[in-house]
């Protein structure tokens, strides 16, 4: 995608001036988000040509930023409120920890762990999301006197992360390329206090073996749920509209019409239901919506009735008995002890015959070989999605080759809008962890000791 000229900032900036005030549901998807601020920081990177050269990272810019009288009146009142937070937590914390967050003052080694980009790396200065462009945070980093590594090589015992480990003080990873912290990586990290997720999802991490070593892990909530959102409705219609052979006939030569049409549907009218029904659940029935289909959902927690009402999804308790109605299943759930091969033989027989199943939370919530036999036999009408385990996925995957699939690699999270969002994220927690202050409290997957309820 090209860069937005500079009519297109602007209009992008006016239509959020004059933005409806967030209804109901945005409440409940956006608590305390970067969302806005963050739009701001790129609309405003965008639109300043003389202030700003364009190689330059778009993440610091929101430090020049003037903020407009109501977003400084929303800074002020999140300052005072973590001022507050801070002061009710010294008040009651007095154990010796020693790993806990913000243990020790001075320079600290972070060591990120990304994709490479090579050639596409200087494509778009807004790609910060690889190695070359390491979130853009690395002059801000050296330039305080910290150590920033950042390196893809984070498999076996010589590789690169495996080298940094023993005195890593921060590790930031994304789930796209996740450098696996497993329990005998944080037993060798003896100066390891914070992991940061770059993005959402930190089951990379042994979180047992982090909640035990009284490490921090962290992810930027929110930060991309509208990108995995979107990404998941044009697999739906992917696969419902049976694309992909189309477009393979098109690439090949051939014209078979008969072979698409014998099994291309219409979206409206089919039963969608969504396995897990948080940020990224709701965001995608809300814009299943319009379509005409019957939603369903099933969680751990039923939504209030006025949400329930305004998205139009019925919840389902038992997740058993949800799955027999569904044309279209779509997984929205953390990978825990819980949902991790949660889709096993037996619950796949469960589903309808010809289900179109889309799974862009985690690979291994699925049971890998009964997901291919699913589709070999023709139970699973078709399967999509852009996660797999483990990552990158080995040539001889068995999802490569299973029909009916449209699977691609990790990449809805990470579109451009989403990196400058996680990128900033990242930036101001290790702002506030330099400053021993705390993150935004939606952010903390394990926090003294404590792991966050989603991943229990
Ligand atoms: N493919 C990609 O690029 C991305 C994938 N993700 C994945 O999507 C997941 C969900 O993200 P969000 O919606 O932001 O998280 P969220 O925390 O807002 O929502 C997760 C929902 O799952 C529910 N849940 C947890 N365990 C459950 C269980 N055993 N049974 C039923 N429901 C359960 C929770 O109650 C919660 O409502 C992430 O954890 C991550 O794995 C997230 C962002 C990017």
């Amino acid at each position: 995608m090209s860069y937005k000229s500079k009519e297109q900032t602007t209009m992008r900036y006016k239509s959020k001036e004059s933005k409806p005030k967030k209804d109901i549901y945005t409440e409940q998807i956006y608590p305390e988000s970067y969302q806005n601020r963050l739009l701001y920081t790129y609309d405003t990177c965008n639109s300043k040509p003389f202030s700003i050269s364009r190689s330059s990272s778009p993440i610091h810019f929101h430090l020049n930023f003037e903020a407009s009288p109501a977003m400084a009146m929303s800074m002020a009142m999140k300052r005072s409120a973590s001022t507050a937070t801070r002061a009710i937590s010294s008040a009651f914390s007095g154990s010796i920890l020693t790993r806990d967050l913000h243990a020790s003052s001075g320079k600290k080694k972070i060591v990120g762990v990304f994709y490479k980009a090579h050639e596409y790396a200087k494509m778009n200065p807004n790609f910060v999301g690889c190695v070359e462009n390491a979130l853009g945070i690395r002059n801000w980093l050296e330039s305080q006197g910290h150590e920033y590594i950042v390196t893809d090589d984070k498999e076996g015992p010589d590789c690169e992360l495996e080298k940094h480990i023993p005195d890593a003080h921060v590790i930031i990873t994304t789930p796209f390329h996740p450098g696996y912290i497993t329990a005998e990586r944080i037993k060798k990290a003896k100066n390891l206090q914070l992991l940061l997720t770059a993005g959402i999802g930190s089951d990379h991490v042994d979180l047992k073996a982090a909640v035990d070593a009284r490490l921090t892990v962290a992810e930027v909530t929110g930060s991309n749920v509208v990108s995995v959102a979107e990404d998941e409705l044009m697999r739906i219609l992917i696969l419902v509209r049976n694309f992909l052979p189309g477009y393979h006939q098109v690439i090949s030569g051939d014209w078979n019409v008969a072979g698409i049409a014998y099994r291309a549907y219409d979206l409206e009218g089919k039963t969608v239901g969504t396995v897990g029904c948080g940020r990224i659940g709701k965001l995608l029935l809300q814009r299943l919506k319009p379509f005409g289909c019957n939603l369903l959902y099933h969680d751990r927690l039923k939504m209030e009735p006025e949400l329930e009402n305004q998205i139009g999804a019925s919840f389902e308790e038992d997740l058993d008995k949800m799955l027999p109605k569904c044309d279209i299943v779509v997984i929205n759930t953390p990978l825990t002890e819980k949902t991790k091969g949660m889709f096993d033989k037996e619950r796949i027989a469960k589903m309808k015959k010809g289900v179109l199943i889309v799974n862009n939370a985690r690979g291994a919530i699925m049971d890998t070989q009964a997901v291919a036999d699913g589709c070999s036999s023709g139970h699973i009408g078709g399967y999509s999605g852009d996660v797999w385990y483990p990552q990158p996925a080995p040539k001889d995957h068995p999802w490569r080759y299973m029909p009916n699939q449209a699977m691609t690699p990790h990449i809805s999270g990470t579109t451009i809008d989403a990196q400058l969002r996680y990128a900033a994220g990242v930036k101001d927690m290790l702002e506030n962890y330099f400053k021993g202050e705390d993150f935004p409290a939606q952010n903390y997957i394990v926090k003294e000791g404590e792991l966050a309820s989603q991943y229990r």
